[in-house]
């Protein structure tokens, strides 16, 4: 058996180009690597290029590093669209060893796309920021699932539909994302039961985005164009009352261009924004009354 029989398309892929119908797109193994195609044309090298100078920049701070993937070098294996031997990133597969994640890609930024970008490929992004939340807002949502239970699996609506998100889209669908009744074509309103345990809380991913917004209001190092914040969560984890599980990761590498000494205020603007976003998920929980949240309830009740 060779090494590229081992590996499988990732599972719980939410966004971006995808390895099926005979593509070119990441890989998994059982070992926890998520292996990234290095795209053609020069995307690839920059975000090779990226992960090797952030692995050795020796002046991020190891509660930012948390933050990125762990980069573990190149590796030449067959690609997944059959075109023979091919470089890919060799990355920390941020969710294998979850059991049911639930898993936000969200685009930071107003501009996905650096100055010093070509015309074509300027007009090409400025068109999807434009359609897409991204100006309005200053972040997109670009996929997501969201685990319902054994018998409904998961919440993933479409990449037509996602590019369609209006900023009223975004606001329900960031309480669908720690609601509990948040299935397909469900027209219940959003229960937010996890959304205390997920958002808030000193590990919760609000307090993670303000870590980050911190370094972001200070570092002039990079400016992370058409970069995602991945939110993640695993229910069964948050249904025993734990919030370990609760991580954000920073990934999408390609489009990063250094600071030179100028604060990357497009990215700090949308951590911004999206900080707003989930704070008044917060402060309008309308959930975790006991009727509400019976499964909560009942956990906590077993203490
Ligand atoms: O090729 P497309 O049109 O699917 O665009 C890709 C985007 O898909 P979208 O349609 O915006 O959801 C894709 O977006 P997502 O990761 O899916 O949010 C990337 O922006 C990708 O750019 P790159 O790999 O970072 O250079 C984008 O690839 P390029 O446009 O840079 O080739
Ligand atoms: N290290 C990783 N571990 C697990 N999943 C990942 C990882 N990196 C990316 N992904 C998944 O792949 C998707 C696309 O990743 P991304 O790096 O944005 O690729 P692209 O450049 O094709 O847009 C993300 O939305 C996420 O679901």
């Amino acid at each position: 058996m060779t090494k590229r029989d081992t590996m499988k398309a990732p599972p719980h892929q939410v966004a971006g180009h995808q390895a099926r119908d005979g593509k070119l797109g990441p890989l998994i193994d059982a070992a926890g690597h998520f292996y990234k195609p290095l795209q053609g044309d020069e995307r690839g090298t920059k975000e090779g290029a990226f992960y090797t100078a952030f692995s050795s920049n020796k002046s991020i701070p190891d509660h930012i590093r948390k933050f990125f993937p762990i980069f573990h070098g190149t590796q030449l294996l067959e690609a997944s669209d059959g075109s023979g031997l091919h470089p890919h990133l060799v990355l920390q597969d941020l969710v294998s060893s979850r059991l049911s994640p639930s898993i936000m890609d969200i685009k930071i930024g107003s501009r996905t796309w650096p100055l010093q970008s070509p015309e074509d490929y300027i007009n090409k992004c400025l068109r999807k920021d434009r359609e897409t939340t991204s100006l309005s807002l200053g972040f997109r949502i670009s996929g997501l699932q969201v685990y319902g239970s054994k018998e409904s699996g998961y919440w993933k609506p479409d990449k037509k539909m996602i590019k369609r998100f209006s900023a009223e889209d975004v606001r329900l669908v960031l309480r669908k994302f720690v609601s509990s009744n948040a299935s397909a074509g469900s027209g219940l309103d959003p229960d937010c039961c996890f959304a205390s345990i997920v958002y808030g809380g000193s590990n919760g991913i609000l307090a993670q985005l303000l870590e980050l917004k911190a370094w972001f209001e200070e570092q002039t190092i990079y400016h992370f164009y058409s970069c995602s914040v991945l939110l993640i969560y695993d229910e069964e984890l948050v249904l025993e009352g734990r919030s370990c599980g609760v991580e954000i990761k920073l990934i999408d590498f390609a489009h990063v261009v250094e600071g030179n000494g100028v604060i990357d205020h497009n990215f700090l603007g949308g951590l911004c924004s999206l900080i707003k976003f989930l704070s008044e998920v917060l402060e309008a929980p309308k959930c975790c009354t006991t009727k509400a949240c019976p499964q909560v309830e009942e956990k906590n009740l077993d203490k």
